[in-house]
């Protein structure tokens, strides 16, 4: 871990793999924030900001936000106070483009990533999964053909992400099948193996 300055950790795994789940429990019991782009552009689309309005419409398709405009939103948050001493983003970097921007961002405040969690699951159990949530939520980006989309784009752009960071020895694997409980047992696990456990 960077010394006292605190972890910083990645969150990866397909639409429907649980990352905002398992993002919340682990943030919590590192006492950092769960930072998630999702979440940031869900928030502003319902406030009907002016950034809300830009990503409406690429959101409910399931597409990628531009990669300017989501780096140019990690990038602020990330200076902000509560992610100083170490943050979990979620969603971000979806594509390599945004890696070399989260590298960037990084050097420049002499920081270093910790670890990148890598959440398992496979197709037909995230596909029960969102439409599942879709009936609970209503998340206009959880319907089949959407759902499809997210899972292509994920294959083509995130993907390579993964195998940036697995080539660079960063990557945490684990299984996202079972109850939310036995899953955060095998992050809370993976990351003590690497020395990156909460009393480490
Ligand atoms: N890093 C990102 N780059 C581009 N678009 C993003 C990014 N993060 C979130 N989005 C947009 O927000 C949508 C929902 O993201 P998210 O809530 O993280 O989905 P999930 O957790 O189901 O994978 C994405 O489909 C995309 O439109
Ligand atoms: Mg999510």
């Amino acid at each position: 871990m960077s010394g006292d300055r605190g972890i910083r950790l990645l969150i990866v795994g397909p639409p429907g793999a649980g990352k905002g789940t398992q993002a919340s429990a682990v943030a919590e019991a590192y006492g950092i924030p769960a930072i998630s782009t999702g979440d940031i552009f869900r928030a502003n689309i319902e406030q009907g900001t002016e950034l809300g309005k830009q990503v409406q419409e690429v959101m409910a398709s399931g597409g990628f936000v531009p990669d300017e405009l989501t780096n140019s939103i990690v990038a602020d948050r990330l200076k902000q106070e509560d992610a100083q001493g170490g943050f979990l983003l979620d969603g971000y970097p979806r594509t390599t483009e945004q890696v070399h921007e989260l590298d960037r961002i990084l050097a420049e405040s002499g920081a270093e990533l910790d670890a990148v969690i890598q959440l398992q699951a496979d197709t037909d159990e995230v596909v029960k999964r969102l439409t599942k949530r879709a009936l609970e939520q209503g998340r206009v980006d959880d319907t089949e053909d959407v759902i499809r989309h997210r899972q292509d784009l994920y294959r083509e752009q995130t993907e390579p992400v993964i195998a940036i960071y697995a080539e660079r020895g960063a990557v945490v694997e684990v299984d996202g099948l079972g109850t939310v409980d036995d899953v955060a047992a095998r992050v809370r696990d993976g990351l003590a193996a690497r020395g990156l456990g909460v009393h480490a």
